[in-house]
């Protein structure tokens, strides 16, 4: 079997460790002969890139492992990179969250303003990596997960419309079905979707038995309705007492749920459907940023340095022996390594999709792509996160249909606010910024989208560019 080279761009991410290990368990399904990190923070990344050193020597010792910050030396000749850099680093993602409260509005990484803070820095700084990318490796695939990902998308679209193999992913629809695919006893390894809308404001309509083509998204609308006080207070006793961001999340999904039974939602269409009650889920004092700064990257990067503190794996009781199998299964997110126990679908959706392009099984799954018809009353240009056949050359489109009109307007302003913002960084064009932000369902009002972009650009420096 043919032994892949791969990259991991954003070596220092927090879910770098978790993928590293599931490369580790999956080394038979998809076996490596080249594994890079690749980072601009050396720092950041050497704490990761030593935890790799002990766990491959130990786990995967004919591996050619090493971590990097020259682009030549990680993208030479590269089958594949994951992509999850953070455009600007947890400080800047601290401002998104935090400067939209100085207003009162809602401050949150990828939706909103501090979403289109983000979103200015992503696309320059992802332009640049993959032109790099591109220069060493042209035929490699480029499978990114860095954020906001539905205006990453809108703008590798336009710089690289002919690149077959450049994909944008987002691991929140999974998490949904991880979170309701339980309640009815079913597998996700069982269904195929049937899920339209933008990254990070969409449905699912579908949920299909690949086997029998039975629907279980009615069987799971009516048991959710029909156990709803039951469920709820499920979820309820869940975050008691805790700062549990997923669980107040999902608490608040399943009443926007219960408000709209008909459809399957994205948790982050709470933004745009609920702002007054999103709001209040933090303030100017405590974002997400503060949760993850204090949760996972300080969880991730203690477990890395007593790994390489203790020098091995193998009989402690980080050994991941057990967990190297030949088959892995894709419903078993677990096989994921539990650095982080969030995380575990995080890896695994990237290696489902990479599973089905080495084998061209073709599965479904979702990813964006351009309209173009395949919802014929939305916008053609949209890069939609709809079903798609996944193969070894490239990505397929499943035909979607016609879109309700509650969702074709939430979709159409969003995506307006999303396409102007990309304009607005291509063409350095200060009027259309102005209309992203106002634009924006989250924001809405133009003193207030003057008064956050002086603030972003103020902060933001030299990772934006200068607006005229
Ligand atoms: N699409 C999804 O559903 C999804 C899911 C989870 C995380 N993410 C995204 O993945 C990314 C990583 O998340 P995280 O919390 O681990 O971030 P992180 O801040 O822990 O790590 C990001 C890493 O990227 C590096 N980096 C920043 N700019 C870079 C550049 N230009 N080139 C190379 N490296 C660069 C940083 O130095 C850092 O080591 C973020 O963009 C996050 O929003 C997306
Ligand atoms: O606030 P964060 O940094 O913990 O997570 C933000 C991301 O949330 C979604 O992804 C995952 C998340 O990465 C994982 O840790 C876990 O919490 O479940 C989430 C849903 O799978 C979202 O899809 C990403 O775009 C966000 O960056
Ligand atoms: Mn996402």
């Amino acid at each position: 079997m043919k032994k892949y080279s791969v990259a991991i761009c954003g070596g220092g991410s927090t879910y770098t460790p978790d993928m590293m290990e599931l490369l580790c368990m999956m080394q038979k399904d998809f076996p490596l002969k080249k594994l890079v990190l690749y980072d601009i923070d050396k720092n950041r990344q050497e704490i990761v890139g030593k935890f790799g050193e002990v766990m491959f020597k130990e786990y995967y010792p004919e591996l050619e492992y090493s971590y990097t910050l020259d682009p030549k030396e990680a993208f030479d000749g590269i089958d594949f990179a994951f992509v999850q850099i953070r455009a600007g680093g947890m400080d800047q993602r601290n401002n998104d969250e935090k400067i939209p409260y100085e207003f009162n509005c809602i401050g949150q990484e990828t939706c909103g303003p501090g979403g289109l803070s983000y979103g200015v820095r992503s696309v320059v700084q992802m332009i640049d990596l993959i032109k790099d990318i591109r220069t060493y490796s042209k035929d490699a695939w480029i499978i990114n997960y860095s954020n906001p990902a539905a205006i990453v998308a809108e703008a590798t679209k336009r710089i690289f419309p002919y690149d077959k193999k450049l994909v944008n992913i987002c691991d929140m629809p999974t998490s949904v079905l991880d979170a309701y695919l339980p309640l009815i006893n079913v597998k996700r390894s069982q269904i195929y979707p049937k899920y339209f809308g933008l990254n990070h404001l969409g449905w699912f309509t579908g949920l299909y038995d690949k086997e029998t083509g039975h629907d279980y998204l009615p069987d799971l609308l009516q048991y959710v309705e029909s156990h709803y006080e039951q469920i709820h207070e499920q979820f309820e006793n869940k975050i008691k007492g805790k700062d549990d961001h997923w669980g107040i999340t999902f608490l608040n999904h399943l009443e926007m749920l219960h408000d709209f039974p008909y459809s399957l939602p994205n948790t982050y269409n709470l933004y745009y459907i609920y702002p007054n009650k999103s709001l209040t889920h933090y303030s100017l004092e405590h974002t997400r940023y503060d949760e993850v700064i204090n949760g996972r990257e300080k969880m991730v990067f203690e477990y890395c340095k007593k790994i390489t503190e203790l020098g091995r794996m193998k009989g402690t009781e980080y050994d991941i022996s057990s967990k190297i199998n030949p088959n892995y299964a894709v419903d078993n997110p677990q096989a994921a390594a539990t650095v982080y126990a969030d995380n575990d679908v995080h890896a695994a959706y990237l290696v489902e999709l990479v599973l089905s392009i080495i084998n061209n099984s073709n599965d479904i799954a979702l990813v964006m792509t351009k309209n173009n018809g395949i919802c014929p009353n939305l916008d053609n240009e949209m890069m939609l996160e709809v079903a798609c056949r996944i193969g070894k050359e490239e990505i397929v489109p499943l035909n979607y249909g016609t879109v309700p009109a509650f969702e074709k307007g939430l979709l159409e302003n969003q995506f307006a606010c999303e396409k102007l913002l990309v304009d607005a960084i291509l063409e350095k064009n200060s009027l259309k910024l102005l209309q992203a932000f106002t634009e924006n369902r989250i924001v809405r009002d133009a003193e207030l989208a003057k008064k956050l972009i002086q603030r972003f650009i103020d902060v933001n420096g030299e990772y934006w560019p200068q607006f005229k």
